[in-house]
């Protein structure tokens, strides 16, 4: 199959890689030169414009967006727009709010898949999980593209009609932020308690057969290692917040109560105040930790 990417950092790049490793052929867009020139490298045919980009695709377009959600997803539709037809596939990778994807599918010429995407860049080698919300016919479609991108066949699923696949990884967000406030709780409770504790030990031990292990605590681990017991110079600031506010504002609408994730998210508007929490430092670490995200510093 060929795939038409476009945007292509941290994300975008571990799609074209898979999808060629998949025997597939990618034609590949960004306004970055560099990364362009990177996923040339990769094996990807480069495309210098949008123009470019859709004249080198075949008849039956399948195109994915992997570029930061909001307006960069409207104005690159807006470019598509006028080359697309019922045929046509886009697919939308990135973490755009579900009631976005809901209102570009009904505008879209094209099939329109709205997929959240879990796995952060560890996801080169492990490949991601995915979560599709759109037509059938378009899932089906593009399932070789999924098996390739995702762990394999198990690792994507339809979760139903246009917005559902972001409305899920919208909620995947929300636990995200919850289970990293309850390991930032725990291990500020023992980096301040009474014994004097290697925290790297201890998320060690928890991730060899404890209740509680999970990769967001070998990330935990990964952390102390890299920047010891004390977090060395992380700061306490946590940046982020827009699935974790879609979530919280969801919940509010449904009247379905969310008070952890909700006060996680507290918690990262709460650390814009810089008042030293432990608990606020390790969660900054740990988005480095899942999504390559930039780590604010203490001075
Ligand atoms: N980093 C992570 O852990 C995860 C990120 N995501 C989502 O995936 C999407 C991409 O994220 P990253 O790869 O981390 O971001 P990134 O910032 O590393 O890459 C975005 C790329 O899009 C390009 N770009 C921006 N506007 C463009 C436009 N109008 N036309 C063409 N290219 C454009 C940029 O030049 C850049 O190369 C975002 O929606 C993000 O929220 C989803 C899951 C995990
Ligand atoms: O989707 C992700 C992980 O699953 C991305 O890393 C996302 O950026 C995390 O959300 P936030 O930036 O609000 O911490």
């Amino acid at each position: 199959m060929q795939l038409g990417l476009i945007g292509l950092g941290r994300m975008g790049q571990i799609v074209v890689e898979r999808t060629i490793a998949a025997g597939h052929e990618v034609v590949a867009f960004d306004l970055d030169e560099d990364a362009v020139a990177a996923a040339a490298e990769a094996g990807a045919d480069p495309a210098d414009s949008i123009d470019d980009f859709v004249d080198q695709l075949a008849d039956d377009k399948r195109i994915w967006l992997m570029v930061p959600a909001g307006e960069a997803v409207d104005v690159t539709l807006e470019e598509l727009t006028p080359h697309l037809d019922g045929d046509d596939i886009v697919v939308d990778g990135g973490n755009s709010s579900f009631e976005d994807s809901v209102r570009r599918a009904e505008s879209c010429p094209a099939a329109y898949l709205d997929c959240g995407t879990s796995g952060g860049p560890a996801g080169a080698e492990l490949g991601f999980s995915l979560m599709v919300g759109g037509p059938q016919w378009a899932y089906d479609e593009l399932e070789p593209v999924f098996d390739a991108v995702a762990t394999g066949p198990d690792g994507h699923e339809r979760m139903g009609a246009a917005g559902s696949g972001h409305y899920v990884k919208m909620v995947h967000n929300g636990v995200e932020y919850a289970l990293m406030q309850t390991y930032g709780e725990g291990f500020e409770l023992l980096h301040e308690g009474r014994y004097d504790l290697d925290l790297e030990n201890v998320a060690s031990v928890w991730n060899n057969g404890a209740v509680i292990r999970s990769w967001l605590l070998e990330l935990c681990e990964e952390a102390f290692r890299e920047e010891g017991s004390d977090l060395g110079t992380v700061a306490d600031r946590i940046e982020g917040g827009s699935t974790g506010t879609w979530t919280v504002q969801e919940s509010l609408e449904q009247e379905v109560p969310l008070p952890l994730i909700y006060t996680a998210l507290s918690e990262r508007f709460g650390s814009r105040a810089d008042d030293g929490r432990f608990s606020r430092r390790l969660a900054n670490r740990l988005r480095y930790g899942f999504g390559r995200h930039e780590v604010p510093r203490r001075e």
